[in-house]
């Protein structure tokens, strides 16, 4: 068989690297499709097909019309496709169709019914409401609806940038307004008098990439949809809404608990796509350098995208490599051309960096760059991944894993759309969810898309939201069921009881003359943000949220705003000010956490004969107690001590308990002594936003709740079997463990081994997560010890990150079995001998990433994963 353009260059990016650092895990080839066609709509305005003609598209494709002539008959719909798919398409022609029937109607005001014409006839009929998470990307689309220039169209934005002079004109004249959810918060729907024309008329809601609603911002962005409903039906309007969604698991059902009404859902993707060649790559160990603890560290994935990149532009490949964080675009960028100003100084010229905060203009003009082959290779932020309208190149790399499979397929699909093949490499970082991938290909290429997690019921999103609702417009009892029910009713009595709201015999009214939306930030939980100042110029770069900032603004931690680098001087927590100055240090900076927790209550309980599952709601107390300065490469070069104060967080949390027998009959007399004696409290030492390994389990711990590092909890050296060997394999989620060399139904722990095992068990599980609950590493914590006062067991917690939880320890409580395998296998699967980043070391371990037992954590997944499936699940 002729080799295809992906295969081939595959081959080039591989040549000459030795056998033993081959670092391709898996290829895989994706067939490529033809696309298929409907005739435009019997509906559609004929000066909309006539402009949408004039941009190139002769016909649409099936599912656009399918999704349009949805909305355009009134149904809610959302559409479920791949990259560049055309999604915009299929709004723009039922909404703009409506427009222009509403003008033209209007246009002959004498003759016709018309909906609601003002005095003068000068009013829009209908109007349209579009909303985006990003300004970029509202930005976008407004220039491409502008561009079609159909007749009585007046599209506009208002947003942030709307200078104040042209938001009169926008309210009395707009027919199409682009927003985003925080402005149609703070500024449309405050002040919905203003708006009340526009709202009469609303007859459509566009929700563009709706799968990036999610978690704590997903929660408020369903609220913000149910306010929107409210006040339009005040004004007698029912919009439909539209929602476009990148390929996701249950569209339908995620559409309509984002948007409180029952969508249907277009998932047939008809648009064309060329074949693409996946390689799956995990970059070698170094031999010349090792990380915390001694650990071997793998080759950074920057660096080995950096030298995939200039590869592909000496094949004079068209190229993209997406990388996670804005200065790592930046360094993978420079390193490229570095490696190919070796070469040819000429050919250097044809890398660049992207990232947000470039002006529209210069974001054009690299598009158009890149489009044309003038630019030839591009590293840059996922700023690239939504809304924009570059497809068809010939490799894209992804340098980890971006964090969802729907943000995965969305990157990946920038590749290979101009009908021949293209290359996908998806190069793993040094972490356990990415080693994981690169290991087991089905993960990442069979699943379907996760469906976006988010909890409209959490009373941290609900009561502000409430606060909102009841400001804009009294609230009354039948209108409860939208905001949840009985879960509102209780919001609404603490909101009463703070005199913030009145209870009367029609419904809840707002009692001040001061709205709440101001104070209501949607993108996070917590209360005053904390402002980010420079100090010399007194120029505030951004605002860090309350809850968050003594980890991403501590004293000597790098910021980084807009692609540029900052350095916090001091954090002032009471005054809300972090103040920071410019610097462009050669490491990054990870905090260290030390985390304590406690049940508050047990809402879900599991019993599998000595392992129990529960999911609760918790209380996480935390403090973080210094930092790492770290290179690029991974090295640590340093930590420096902190002394900040403690937060709290009550939060849900999905935790599970091992019976001491379970783990080790030596672990079972051990506790009989420490119950006996009553001796020690767990203690809990933190990672993650605190995950923790505590005390030695054996009884005799003086350690005191919260202390760092303390000594004697050192991994055994006995081992419990070889870690990564043929007998320790076992199907994803299914199939039974063979536990080989230990007692039947046990892990043959000693007690000194329990809270390194566990503490490793933990780390893997918060790297693991990610995979089924739609979040980020960032967005949990985790906490283990050998004895927890509330559980009475060894116990191994793992929590949202957000007050409230975002429904993260929901999905971990119902996907468990799967959930633990998929842990169990990523340690399995790293080849390192005792844990490294790749598999139980985590990035802001509180307790140095000590005690950690890699074969111990193995044999108790194990065990806990023999007990669910024998007694259950
Ligand atoms: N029926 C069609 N025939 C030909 N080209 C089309 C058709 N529909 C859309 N296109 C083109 O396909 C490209 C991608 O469209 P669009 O940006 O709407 O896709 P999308 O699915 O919204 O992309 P993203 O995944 O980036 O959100 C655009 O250049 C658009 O003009």
């Amino acid at each position: 068989m002729d080799e295809s353009r992906g295969q081939r260059l595959l081959r080039r990016v591989t040549a000459g690297i030795p056998p033993r650092e081959e670092p391709v895990t898996h290829v895989a080839d994706l067939p490529g499709r033809a696309a298929r066609y409907a005739e435009w709509p019997s509906w559609a305005d004929p000066a909309v097909v006539a402009a949408l003609r004039d941009c190139g598209v002769s016909a649409p494709w099936a599912h656009q019309a399918e999704a349009a002539s949805h909305a355009y008959e009134g149904r809610h719909v959302v559409i479920s496709t791949g990259t560049a798919s055309g999604k915009s398409l299929a709004y723009q022609l039922p909404v703009l169709s409506r427009l222009a029937a509403g003008e033209k109607a209007k246009a002959s005001v004498r003759g016709f019914r018309v909906a609601e014409p003002s005095a003068r006839g000068e009013a829009p009929v209908v109007t349209a409401l579009y909303l985006s998470p990003t300004k970029a990307l509202g930005a976008d689309q407004l220039r491409a609806v502008s561009s079609l220039d159909v007749p009585g169209v007046r599209a506009a934005s208002f947003d942030g940038d709307t200078p104040m002079a042209e938001r009169d004109w926008v309210r009395a004249h707009a027919n199409w307004v682009f927003t985003n959810p925080d402005m149609l918060h703070r500024g449309i729907l405050s002040a919905h008098g203003r708006w009340a024309t526009f709202f009469r008329r609303l007859s459509c809601v566009v929700v563009d990439e709706c799968h990036s609603y999610r978690g704590v911002f997903g929660s408020h962005v369903a609220l913000l949809l149910r306010r929107l409903r409210r006040v339009a039906e005040h004004y007698g309007a029912s919009p439909v809404f539209v929602l476009a969604s990148a390929t996701t698991a249950s569209p339908a059902s995620f559409a309509s608990r984002l948007t409180g009404v029952p969508c249907v859902a277009v998932t047939e993707d008809a648009s064309p796509r060329g074949a693409r060649t996946v390689a799956l790559w995990e970059p070698p160990l170094l031999e010349e350098l090792t990380g915390e603890n001694g650990a071997p560290v793998r080759r950074s994935a920057g660096a080995e995208t950096s030298r995939i990149l200039a590869d592909l532009v000496l094949e004079g490949a068209r190229s993209l490599a997406f990388i996670r964080s804005r200065r790592g675009a930046e360094l993978a960028a420079l390193g490229a051309r570095r490696i190919l100003s070796e070469v040819d100084p000429v050919l250097s010229e044809t890398v660049a960096a992207y990232r947000s905060g470039y002006l529209p203009e210069e974001r054009r003009a690299l598009e158009a760059a890149l489009l044309s082959g003038r630019l030839l290779g591009v590293a840059t932020t996922n700023a690239l991944e939504l809304g924009v309208d570059i497809a068809g190149l010939d490799a894209v790399v992804l340098a980890g894993y971006p964090g969802t499979l729907a943000s995965f397929w969305q990157q990946a699909g920038r590749a290979g759309r101009s009908g021949d093949s293209a290359l996908v490499v998806f190069v793993a970082r040094d972490d356990p969810l990415d080693t994981y991938l690169v290991h087991h290909p089905e993960a990442l290429l069979s699943r379907p898309v996760e469906t976006a997690v988010l909890d409209p019921a959490n009373p941290y999103v609900l009561a502000p939201q409430l606060a909102c609702a009841v400001a804009e417009l009294p609230l009354t009892l039948p209108e409860l069921e939208v905001f949840g029910g009985s879960a509102a009713q209780e919001v609404l009595a603490e909101l009463t009881e703070q005199k913030l709201v009145r209870r009367r015999s029609s419904g809840w009214y707002w009692t001040s003359r001061d709205r709440p939306h101001a104070e209501v930030g949607i993108r996070g939980t917590g209360g005053e943000q904390i402002a980010v100042v420079e100090s010399d110029s007194g120029r505030m770069l951004g605002t860090v949220d309350p809850g968050s900032a003594c980890f991403a603004v501590h004293p000597g931690a790098v910021y980084l705003h807009q692609g540029s680098s900052y350095v916090v001087d001091e954090l002032e927590l009471d005054q809300g000010l972090a103040l920071v100055h410019a610097e462009n240090p050669d490491w990054t900076t990870t905090p260290r956490e030390i985390v304590d927790i406690s049940v508050l209550s047990i809402q879900e309980k599991q019993d599998y004969g000595g392992v129990s599952v529960c999911l609760g709601e918790v209380a996480v107390t935390s403090q973080v107690v210094g930092y790492l300065r770290r290179r690029p490469s991974g090295e640590v070069l340093d930590h420096t001590p902190l002394d900040l104060p403690e937060q709290s967080l009550r939060t849900r949390a999905v935790w599970y308990t091992v019976s001491a027998a379970l783990l080790g009959p030596a672990v079972a007399a051990a506790g009989r002594a420490r119950a006996s004696s009553a001796a020690s409290a767990g203690c809990g030492v933190a990672d993650d936003s605190g995950d923790s390994a505590g005390s030695d389990g054996s009884g005799d711990s003086d350690v005191s709740d919260g202390e760092v590092g303390t000594g004697g909890h050192r991994v055994g050296t006995e081992s419990a079997g070889p870690v990564g060997t043929g007998e320790e394999t076992q199907a994803n989620g299914r199939g039974p463990v063979r536990e080989g060399g230990r007692t039947p139904g046990g892990a043959g722990l000693v007690p000194a081994r329990v809270p390194g095992a566990l503490h490793a068990a933990e780390h893997a599980a918060i790297g693991l997560l990610p995979l089924f609950a739609t979040c980020d590493r960032w967005d949990i914590g985790g906490v283990s010890t050998a004895w927890h006062e509330d559980t009475g067991e060894a116990t191994v917690f793992v929590h949202d990150g957000h007050p409230g939880g975002a429904g993260f320890a929901e999905r971990g409580y119902a996907a468990i079995v799967p959930w633990l395998a998929a842990t169990r296998e990523a340690i399995v699967s790293c080849e390192c001998p005792t844990g490294c980043p790749s598999c139980v070391q985590s990035p802001k371990c509180g307790n140095g990433n000590e005690p950690l037992d890699k074969a111990g954590a193995v044999a108790v997944l194990g065990t806990v994963l023999g007990a669910l499936r024998q007694h259950g699940t």
